[in-house]
C-alpha cells in the first residue's frame, strides 16, 4: 500500500486578504497533480473562509486549531462543526507552538484530535523533541509521550483520519533543517510505535510528514526516505516555492 505523499503549509500568524489571494492565485496556477500529492494549507481562522473559496477543491484546508466541544461557553475557541459549515476538512493539533505558549497538554491535543475526527474533521497531529531532549538522548521517548494520549483516545479505524507531523522545535524556524538521516530515524521509530501500541495496518498506512526549515532546496532529500510521507511547511509555505516542495516527490 502506497501512502499518497502529503504537503501541508502552516502559515501561523501571518497573513492579509491582499497576500492570502497572491498565494492562493499562485497555488491555483501551479502544475501540482493533486492526484499524486495532498495539499492542504492552513490559515489564521479569521482567513479559513474567504481561503477555502477562493482555493482550487483539489486542495484542502486546515484550522491551525480546534476545540473537544461542540459549542457553548468556550471564548475564542472554534468547533469541528463550524469548520464542516464553512468546508474546512482539516485542523492541525498540537504544534510546538501552541504546546509552548498555550500551555497544550498531550492529553488535551489528542481529546482535541479524538473529537475533530469523531465529528468528521481530519487532523495533522504534531509531536517533535526540544533541542535539550535531543542532546539528552530523549528523542523517541518525548515522542513516545507525546503519542499514548494519541493511541489511547483514537480508534483503530479513526487513525485512517490523522496525519503525524514529526517536528524538532529546534528546526522550526531556525534554517537548521534535520538531515534526512535525522528525520528518517524518527519517523522510523514512530511507525514502529504505531505497529506495537496501535496496529501493524495502522503503521503502514499512517502519513507521517516532516517540519522545520523545510525548503525548495532541502525537500528533494528528505523526500527520498521511506518513512517521510510528506512535509509540514511554516514560513516557505507563505512564499511561491511552496509550489516547489508540493512538487518534491513527484
Ligand atoms: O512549524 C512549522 C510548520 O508547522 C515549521 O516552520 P518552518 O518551516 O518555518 O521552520
Amino acid at each position: 500500500m502506497t501512502r499518497k505523499f502529503f504537503v501541508g503549509g502552516n502559515w501561523k500568524l501571518n497573513g492579509t486578504l491582499a497576500a492570502n489571494k497572491a498565494l492562493v492565485d499562485t497555488l491555483n496556477s501551479a502544475a501540482i497533480p493533486t492526484d499524486k500529492v495532498e495539499v492542504v494549507v492552513a490559515p489564521p481562522a479569521i482567513y479559513l473562509e474567504s481561503v477555502r473559496k477562493q482555493l482550487a477543491p483539489a486542495m484542502g484546508v486546515a484550522a491551525q486549531n480546534c476545540y473537544h466541544e461542540a459549542s457553548g461557553a468556550f471564548t475564542g475557541e472554534l468547533s469541528p462543526a463550524m469548520l464542516k459549515d464553512i468546508g474546512v476538512a482539516w485542523t492541525l493539533e498540537g504544534h510546538s507552538e501552541r504546546r509552548e505558549y498555550f500551555g497544550e497538554s498531550s492529553e488535551f491535543v489528542a481529546k482535541k484530535t479524538a473529537f475533530a475526527v469523531q465529528h468528521g474533521i481530519k487532523v495533522i497531529a504534531c509531536i517533535g523533541e526540544k533541542l535539550a531532549e535531543r542532546e539528552a538522548g530523549t528523542t523517541f521517548d518525548v515522542c513516545a509521550e507525546q503519542l499514548a494520549p494519541l493511541a489511547k483516545h483514537l480508534t483503530k479505524d479513526q487513525w485512517a483520519h490523522v496525519v503525524i507531523a514529526y517536528e524538532p522545535v529546534w528546526a522550526i524556524g531556525t534554517g537548521k533543517v534535520a538531515t534526512p538521516d535525522q528525520a528518517q530515524d524518527v519517523h522510523a521509530f514512530i511507525r514502529k510505535w504505531l505497529a506495537e501500541h496501535v496496529s501493524a495496518e495502522v503503521a503502514q498506512a499512517t502519513r507521517i510528514i516532516y517540519g522545520g526549515s523545510v525548503n525548495a532546496k532541502n525537500c528533494a532529500d528528505l523526500a527520498t526516505r521511506q518513512d517521510i510521507d510528506g512535509f509540514l511547511v511554516g514560513g516557505a509555505s507563505l512564499k511561491p516555492e511552496f509550489v516547489n516542495i508540493c512538487q518534491a516527490r513527484l
